[in-house]
């Protein structure tokens, strides 16, 4: 699915006016894996909310594959995965996993099932148990189980790791590598996380502080999986910093695309 972004802006308002994201132009191609970083409060999960169709833009228009978002939504083309898992507690985890299927894909043959979803998470021998009875990093690849099942054309993932701790995260972001490189749906991944940036996504989109701005839109073209060590990347994690911390370099980032 290909997401645009033209020229959107927000602004909540709620007594006063808050601006939120200024003038953010956007294109991800279908299958391309997007990671949005910037500031605390710069409008990243605002843009997540937007292209979901759960909040609409003050200027500006999104398209999904040329239409609207919220026909995307009835289409059930968009699957959202944030910090919390959002379980439901009195059903084991296959069930879990099995009742989003049923809620997403009413009338399609869906390519995976339940079963092989939470296989495909390391979570075959935990089919049976409730989600109290998982640690963290276990909801959250359950929550990620539920997610393949929809079989959404759009992955939406507001920090879905954060939460985590570090080598949970680390692990379950090659994981995730991993699948995505199988099922190549088109994902935006908001992190605060370079590195976890730099392992996952074709491109790092950096936002300005609020209202955010398009800072630098960085391709990684490093072969996956990604190696911390290799002089390529590190030059890419220099070019993030510089993004983030606003220097000179970020502004010829952004003209040389
Ligand atoms: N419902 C809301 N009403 C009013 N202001 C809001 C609302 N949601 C977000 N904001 C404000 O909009 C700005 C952007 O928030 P947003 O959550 O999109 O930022 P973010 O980049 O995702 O932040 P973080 O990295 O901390 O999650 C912030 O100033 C926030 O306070």
């Amino acid at each position: 699915m290909r997401l645009q972004v033209m020229s959107v802006s927000h602004e909540f308002r709620n007594g006063s006016v808050r601006p939120a994201l200024e003038g953010v132009s956007l294109t991800v191609e279908e299958g391309q894996f997007v990671a949005l970083v910037g500031p605390s409060g710069c409008g990243k999960s605002t843009l997540l909310r937007l292209c979901a169709n759960l909040l609409q833009p003050t200027r500006g228009q999104i398209t999904l594959d040329g239409q609207p978002p919220a026909h995307a939504v009835t289409q059930r083309q968009i699957a959202w995965l944030a910090q919390s898992p959002a379980l439901l507690p009195w059903l084991t985890a296959l069930q879990n996993v099995e009742l989003a299927g049923r809620f997403h894909n009413v009338q399609r043959e869906t390519r995976l099932s339940p079963r092989e979803a939470l296989e495909m998470v390391g979570l075959a021998d935990a089919a049976g148990v409730y989600p109290h009875a998982l640690s963290g990093g276990m909801q959250q690849r359950l929550a990620l189980a539920r997610l393949l099942t929809q079989e959404a054309a759009l992955w939406l993932m507001d920090e879905p790791f954060a939460a985590l701790d570090e080598l949970t995260r680390e692990r379950l972001t090659l994981e995730l590598a991993e699948i995505w490189g199988r099922l190549r749906p088109t994902v935006v991944w908001v992190t605060h996380n370079i590195h976890e940036a730099l392992r996952l996504a074709d491109r790092v989109v950096v936002f300005s502080p609020a209202p955010g701005r398009l800072r630098a839109d960085v391709a990684v073209d490093l072969p996956r999986p990604r190696v911390e060590s290799d002089a390529a990347y590190q030059a890419l994690l220099r070019q993030l910093r510089a993004a983030l911390q606003g220097l000179p370099a970020a502004d010829e980032l952004l003209e040389a695309r």
